[in-house]
């Protein structure tokens, strides 16, 4: 980057209307925000795009005195010229009239300036502001915002989303939850302070490889402060509030400790699954104690680094959209005016990323050959065994700890041996002891899935998912790892293992589940994810049901925006 860019950023997708400059050469950043606040209920689109029009002109000519002042102090620059390089704007996502207003605003000032326009994915420079401003070169990312929640790790040009939500952004989620309270928006911070006095209450906790989802989490909670029907399930009668409901305070400190931990979860797997030691986190819900503290501790247990930015780069700001802007402009990825549209539904996945070079691809670590450390089990292997051990999780709420790794290998030995019943090769269990999590199995194949990706072996996991479906229980966590192969001759063998996340369901989202992960868990591990897929989901339709098959067209068309 040339050292001396200065960049003006300018936010607006939600609730921030928010102006920023960033200089390079001193790495300054100041940034001007306006925060919308609703007087009751969420955010309204109306309501918030009249605060952009009413706030975006002041926030943009503080930021712009800012930059003057910052060019003054600039011995490079003749005073004719504009104070600032580019301008950068949120293009999306975000709500549709935020976004107009923004980029009019975006489009006049660069007029004005006489100086190119930057297109800036919101939930891109979310990301990139953890990476700026950490040095990391090739981290994992889990962007924990308002209304979004995805890990992502670039690879070969783009952001690969790893794991997101399946329903709602988590800030949204939680922002809801208060709502049912009558709390004022946002909800984030409300329940970070009422979990302080509470203690753990249990609750739903629902992860599929690296996607979860927060609704059924989000209508335990509500029913458990309403004494509701879920609340019953778990809980002594002495947790009940006066009014039978459980204690607010310790529902929120239950609903921090399930959703975080939900979170960090899968930030473990995507590290373990591409091998990267670096993690970073963004987004507005970021700013929470409870969740850095788990993600550092997750990282510190597996020797990872992890960084969290300020609470001003997290929450969001026009800051990390001129950070963003400014790496953008180098490249000379700038917009013509005409070709400015905004993008209400823009996925970071969508943008080719012009500002990083394929060699920072986030690669795939091979394991050491006698002990892996798996996402969550530790591996090893003894002579014809394996020696499956899932170990305490530092992170968690020991209760949610134990909770999850009793059910897991109790339920990892009972569908292990249910599917080589139905004639899916796995491997034969040879002990189980749920109460040392511990698991023995036969030692299977000669290479993991990913290392031997051939069509037929594709192929064969379609079928493999489609019979245990027709049997009445899902994998879970059907990637690319989790499939050993063994080399005989032109013909492999295709082994299903790891069923610690399935379950028993008639559910078709389920079934449709299990395939949407194996082809996330191709497009993570190769270019040529698409015809690999296509194999498997013929095997799929030829044994199971095609209805499965075009749910998952259902689930990959939803948007996740809301
Ligand atoms: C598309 C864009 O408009 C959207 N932005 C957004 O959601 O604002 P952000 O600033 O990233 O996050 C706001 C959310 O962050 C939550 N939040 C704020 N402080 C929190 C805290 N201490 N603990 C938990 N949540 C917190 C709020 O409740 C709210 O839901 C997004 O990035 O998804
Ligand atoms: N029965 C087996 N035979 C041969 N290798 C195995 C067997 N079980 C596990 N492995 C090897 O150990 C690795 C980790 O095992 P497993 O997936 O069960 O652990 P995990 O911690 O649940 O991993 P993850 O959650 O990352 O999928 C596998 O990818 C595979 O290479
Ligand atoms: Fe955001």
């Amino acid at each position: 980057m040339t050292p001396d860019t200065r960049v003006l950023g300018i936010e607006g997708t939600a609730w921030a209307a928010s102006a920023a400059v960033y200089d390079s050469a001193t790495e300054t950043v100041e940034i001007e925000t306006e925060a919308y606040q609703p007087d009751s209920g969420g955010i309204h689109p109306r309501e918030a795009a009249e605060h952009m029009g009413d706030n975006i002109p002041a926030v943009v000519e503080r930021a712009l005195g800012h930059a003057r002042e910052l060019a003054a102090d600039d011995s490079d620059r003749d005073a004719a010229d504009p104070p600032v390089d580019c301008v950068a704007f949120s293009r999306g996502p975000g709500l549709g009239p935020c976004l107009r207003i923004v980029a009019t605003a975006a489009r006049a000032v660069a007029q004005r300036l006489d100086v190119p326009l930057v297109g800036v994915n919101h939930m891109v420079a979310h990301l990139e502001i953890g990476r700026h401003r950490s040095g990391f070169s090739s981290p994992v990312c889990l962007n924990a915002s308002g209304a979004n929640a995805h890990v992502l790790a670039y690879r070969n040009g783009r952001y690969r989303v790893l794991g997101e939500t399946m329903d709602t952004g988590v800030g949204n989620a939680i922002d809801k939850f208060t709502r049912h309270l009558d709390w004022s928006h946002p909800g984030g911070p409300k329940v970070e302070a009422a979990a302080k006095g509470g203690e753990y209450h249990e609750l739903p906790y629902v992860v599929k490889g690296m996607d979860f989802s927060f609704s059924g989490v989000m209508s335990a909670a509500k029913d458990a402060v309403d004494g509701g029907p879920a609340s019953s399930a778990s809980g002594t009668s002495s947790d009940r509030g006066s009014d039978g409901g459980v204690p607010v305070e310790d529902v929120c400190h239950g609903l921090q400790e399930s959703v975080f931990a939900m979170l960090t979860e899968v930030s473990e797997r995507a590290l373990s699954l591409t091998g990267s030691d670096e993690l970073v986190l963004g987004g507005g819900v970021g700013q929470n104690a409870r969740l850095q503290a788990m993600l550092g501790e997750m990282c510190e247990q597996r020797s990872a680094d992890f960084f969290a930015p300020e609470p001003r780069f997290l929450r969001d700001n026009a800051g990390m959209i001129a950070v963003l802007g400014a790496k953008m402009y180098a490249a000379g990825d700038t917009l013509a005016i005409a070709e400015s549209g905004i993008d209400a539904d823009f996925r970071p996945d969508q943008v080719e990323v012009t500002w990083r070079g394929t060699e920072e691809t986030v690669h795939y670590r091979p394991g050491d050959a006698d002990e892996l450390q798996g996402a969550e089990a530790t591996v090893e292997i003894d002579g014809d065994r394996v020696v499956k051990h899932r170990k305490p999780r530092g992170y968690r709420h020991p209760q949610l700890d134990e909770r999850l790794r009793v059910e897991r290998t109790r339920e990892e030995a009972r569908l292990t041996a249910d599917a080589r019943r139905h004639g899916v090769p796995t491997p034969v269990v040879l002990d189980v002891d749920p109460w040392e999590t511990r698991l023995v199995f036969e030692f299977v194949g000669d290479a993991d899935l990913r290392e031997r990706l051939t069509e037929p072996n594709v192929r064969d996991v379609g079928r493999h998912l489609a019979t245990i479906h027709e049997a009445g229980f899902v994998h879970g966590d059907p990637t690319t790892r989790n499939v050993r192969v063994s080399f005989e001759g032109d013909d492999d063998r295709t082994y299903l293992i790891d069923f610690g996340l399935g379950y028993y369901t008639d559910d078709r989202e389920d079934y449709a589940m299990d395939l949407h992960v194996l082809a996330q868990s191709l497009a993570g591990t190769t270019d040529d994810h698409e015809a690999l897929f296509a194999a498997a989901e013929d095997a799929y339709a030829a044994v199971g049901d095609e209805r499965v098959v075009a749910h998952l067209r259902e689930i990959e068309g939803r948007g996740r925006y809301q």
